[in-house]
C-alpha cells in the first residue's frame, strides 16, 4: 500500500541524461501501463513514437527549419534533442466525438503522459518532459508522420542517471494554496 503515493513523491525531472536507455520492448510494458488511465468513452487518443538514433538529427533539423534560424543559433537548436538518447514524442490523436470534446482528449493524452514519466522514473530511468516554441509547427509534425487531428504535447527527454547529476530537492507547491472545499 502507498506505492503510487511514494513513487510521485520521489520523482524528480533530470535534465542531464546518460545514454543508456530502455529497449522498446521495456518501453512498451510501461506504455501498456499508461493506457490505464481515465478515458471518456474509451477512444485512446493518443500515441506515443520512440525517436532515438538519426531520427533525433532529423527532429533537430526540423526545429531548424520551423524557426527560420541559422549559424549558431540554428546548431545550438538542432542540439537539442541530441540531450537524451531517447525522445518519446507523445501525440494528442483528437477526432470529433459528440460527447468528447476535444480538450477531453488533450486531457487524457497528457495523463498518458504524466503518467508514462511517473513509470519511467520508478523503473529507475531519467525523464524530463519538455517542449519549445516549436512543438506544434507544421514541419516539426511533418517529421513525425502526424496525421489529422494529431497534436504533439511534447516529448519526454529519457536516459540513463548519474549520481552527479541529480535533481536538486524541489521547493514545491502549497496545496493548501490550491485547495477549496465546497459544501
Ligand atoms: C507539457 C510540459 C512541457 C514542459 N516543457 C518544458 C521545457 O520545454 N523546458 C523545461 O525546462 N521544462 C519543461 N517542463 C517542466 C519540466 O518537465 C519539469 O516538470 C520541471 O523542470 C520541474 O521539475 P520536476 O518535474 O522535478 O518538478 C514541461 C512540463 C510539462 C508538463
Amino acid at each position: 500500500m502507498g506505492a503510487a503515493r511514494d513513487a510521485v513523491l520521489a520523482r524528480r525531472s533530470w535534465p542531464k541524461v546518460t545514454d543508456a536507455a530502455p529497449t522498446d520492448a521495456e518501453l512498451l510494458d510501461l506504455v501498456q501501463a499508461a493506457s490505464t488511465v481515465a478515458d471518456h468513452a474509451a477512444l485512446a487518443p493518443w500515441r506515443v513514437i520512440a525517436l532515438r538514433g538519426d531520427a533525433r538529427v532529423r527532429l533537430g533539423e526540423a526545429l531548424v527549419e520551423a524557426s527560420g534560424s541559422e549559424g549558431s543559433a540554428a546548431e545550438k537548436l538542432a542540439g537539442k534533442p541530441l540531450r537524451a538518447p531517447l525522445l518519446i514524442a507523445l501525440v494528442a490523436a483528437v477526432r470529433p466525438h459528440p460527447k468528447v470534446p476535444a480538450w477531453e482528449q488533450e486531457a487524457c493524452a497528457a495523463g498518458v503522459g504524466h503518467t508514462l514519466a511517473l513509470l519511467l522514473d520508478d523503473a529507475g530511468w531519467g525523464v524530463m518532459w519538455r517542449t519549445g516554441p516549436f512543438t506544434r509547427h507544421p514541419a516539426v509534425a511533418r517529421m513525425h508522420g502526424l496525421g489529422d487531428g494529431e497534436h504533439l504535447l511534447g516529448w519526454l527527454y529519457v536516459g540513463g542517471r548519474s549520481a552527479a547529476d541529480r535533481p536538486q530537492r524541489r521547493i514545491g507547491t502549497r496545496a493548501a494554496d490550491r485547495f477549496t472545499a465546497l459544501d
